[in-house]
């Protein structure tokens, strides 16, 4: 891989010209340099050691792994592919039993939670807002948008874009995500009987959702959704391997690799999707073609909507939200904030459009692979599907309304349970500015300037929270089970001020893409579910594929 060439090219020096030859001078003044050179190496490891020294006391509080000085635990991935990598820390962390672990990557401090109580102190804050130095490299691909910025910048973005993921927004959005889900059915059809990846057509499908709904632009005239979904899918393993090489992770070594080249390349790609959204949105917006929204919405379905109903944020309805109000959806808005006092400029349009554009697709389509995956190996539970979508829907071919999401219970808690089992954000990054003092622990002190992982995968398979934890049982998900936990342990779209602002826009989506698909097929996969290989590029993937077969149903008779 690419490291070995980044090693290469570091190690090639250039070749001296023999003729220059060795002087008496040049020997006099390279022993004058080696006299420096060793004092100075020596006081530089003495400041850098004493510079560390409270750190290294805090981290020695922490269980977990040290590894080696300069490398920490990095030499543990070397050679190794995503998924081996995924599969060896998650056991690590599974086998020690430790809420709280540290892990060195280099020379910097990572420290892994899987307390619920220790998580809320980091997620729930309003303090510990910033995100780890690991985010900056999305910089290149999405500036300094949502999902990376931090301070003043975040918060007026945040107040900005929250709003256009409202409940009223996102139901005026229903007749489109039929329309795009009828399109993507249609072409799954033409996979009859055969065995395909379920992943092509739920990223290429997410895409034009997007497009349509959030930046209002007609997929017609954007038709590389597909190739803009596998650019994407790229740069998230590009991005990942930076992550866990301490060598990549420096700029100067990262832009000597024939990957950076790589990078580029997909850039221009991905940059070249998401210019021409914002191009042709600006010309009908500039002609005055905008989009308002004018729907009403109630409390009980704004909380319909929520994955965890004891977590509030900004994007839960407050009371002067209900009722009608004329809205705009996102980049009409962003366009909007352009002209209007919030005074967004192009290039802060240009970050959201990449960040959401990113954030929104391959979330949701590695959520609906997930969901459609695991359907395939539990036959039994896809028949309770049957018997609920049969009783809303009959044998209509109606589309789906926002009513029926409401009444989609037993729907919605399998897709609850495949985001514990399966969260497309296996992990958060935060760096804290403070000293952190944990709940569970108060002997373990968090020191300020590390990176603190919030393991949603690990904190999901916790068999303390989730008693047989890879056992896919919808009932997890039952109220009164809901009511007994902790509300920071289940957070596939995070928590707190931070968290996901596309979380109900995603659940409404889903809902309806897939209990439209789940009406018209049966889903059949080979797999068992305990052989799925995962791997975590950002977004958690099986390495594998999403292997599933269609086999059209024959509706009211699902049952047997
Ligand atoms: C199943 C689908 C989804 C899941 C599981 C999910 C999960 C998450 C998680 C865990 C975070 C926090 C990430 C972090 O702190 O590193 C996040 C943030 C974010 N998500 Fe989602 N997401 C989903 C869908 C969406 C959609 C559909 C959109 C937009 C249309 C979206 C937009 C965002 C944005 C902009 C942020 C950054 C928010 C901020 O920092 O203020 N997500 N999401």
């Amino acid at each position: 891989m690419s490291f070995a060439d980044a090693l290469e090219m570091v190690a090639t020096t250039p070749e001296i010209n023999p003729e220059v030859g060795a002087t008496e001078t040049v020997s006099a003044s390279s022993s004058i340099f080696w006299y420096l050179l060793v004092p100075a190496i020596s006081l530089y490891i003495f400041y850098y050691w004493f510079s560390r020294r409270r750190l290294n006391e805090m981290a020695s509080k922490i269980p977990g792994l040290d590894g080696f000085p300069v490398l920490g635990v990095a030499h543990r991935f070397f050679g190794k592919t995503h998924d081996e990598i995924f599969t060896e820390l998650m056991e690590y962390i599974q086998e020690s039993g430790d809420k709280a672990g540290k892990l060195w990557l280099g020379p910097r401090l990572h420290v892994y939670l899987l307390d619920p109580r220790d998580i809320e102190i980091i997620l729930g804050s309003s303090v510990h807002l910033d995100k780890s130095p690991e985010y900056r490299f999305f910089e290149p691909w999405l500036g300094d948008g949502l999902l990376i910025t931090s301070g003043n910048k975040w918060r007026r973005h945040r107040k900005i874009i929250a709003p256009t993921f409202h409940l009223n927004v996102l139901k005026s959005f229903v007749e489109l995500f039929n329309k795009n889900t009828h399109d993507v059915i249609e072409r799954m059809k033409k996979q009859h009987g055969k065995t395909f990846d379920a992943h092509d057509f739920m990223s290429e499908c997410t895409v034009e959702i997007l497009m349509e709904t959030a930046m209002g632009v007609d997929k017609k005239g954007h038709k590389n959704g597909f190739e803009y979904a596998m650019a994407v899918m790229k740069m998230s393993n590009i991005l990942h391997t930076r992550h866990i090489n301490p060598f990549l992770r420096l700029n100067w070594v990262f832009n000597l690799t024939k990957t950076s080249k790589e990078q580029v390349k997909l850039l221009e790609t991905i940059h070249g999707v998401t210019n021409k959204i914002i191009e042709n949105k600006k010309k009908d917006f500039d002609s005055g073609q905008k989009r308002y929204i004018t729907s009403s919405s109630t409390k009980e379905e704004d909380s319909a909507l929520s994955a965890n109903k004891g977590l509030k944020d900004d994007l839960d309805a407050h009371d002067d939200d209900i009722g009608q109000k004329k809205r705009l959806a996102f980049l009409d808005y962003l366009l909007e904030s352009r002209d209007n006092g919030n005074n967004f400029t192009e290039d802060e349009i240009r970050e959201e459009v990449n960040t959401i554009m990113f954030e929104g697709h391959d979330t949701t389509a590695a959520g609906s692979s997930f969901f459609l995956s695991v359907m395939g190996v539990h036959p039994e539970i896809q028949d309770k599907i049957y018997e609920e979508l049969d009783a809303i829907f009959g044998d209509s071919d109606r589309d789906c309304t926002f009513q029926d999401t409401l009444e989609m219970k037993y729907l919605e808690r399998c897709l609850l349970e495949s985001l514990r089992m399966y969260p497309p954000v296996p992990l958060i990054a935060r760096e804290i500015k403070k000293d952190v003092r944990l709940a569970s622990n108060t002997n373990i002190v968090l020191p300020a300037f590390s990176t603190i992982i919030i393991g949603t995968y690990a904190l999901h398979r916790d068999k303390d929270i989730f008693p047989n934890p890879d056992v896919f049982d919808p009932d997890n998900f039952l109220p009164e089970k809901q009511a007994n936990r902790h509300y920071y342990s289940y957070i596939p779209f995070s928590a707190g001020p931070r968290s996901c602002v596309g979380r109900k826009f995603a659940m409404l989506k889903l809902k309806i893409l897939l209990s439209t698909i789940l009406r018209k097929f049966r889903i059949e996969a080979d797999t068992e579910e305990k052989d799925f290989k995962l791997q975590a590029d950002l977004i958690l993937k099986r390495a594998d594929g999403f292997p599933i077969r269609l086999v059209p149903r024959n509706r009211g008779k699902a049952i047997a």
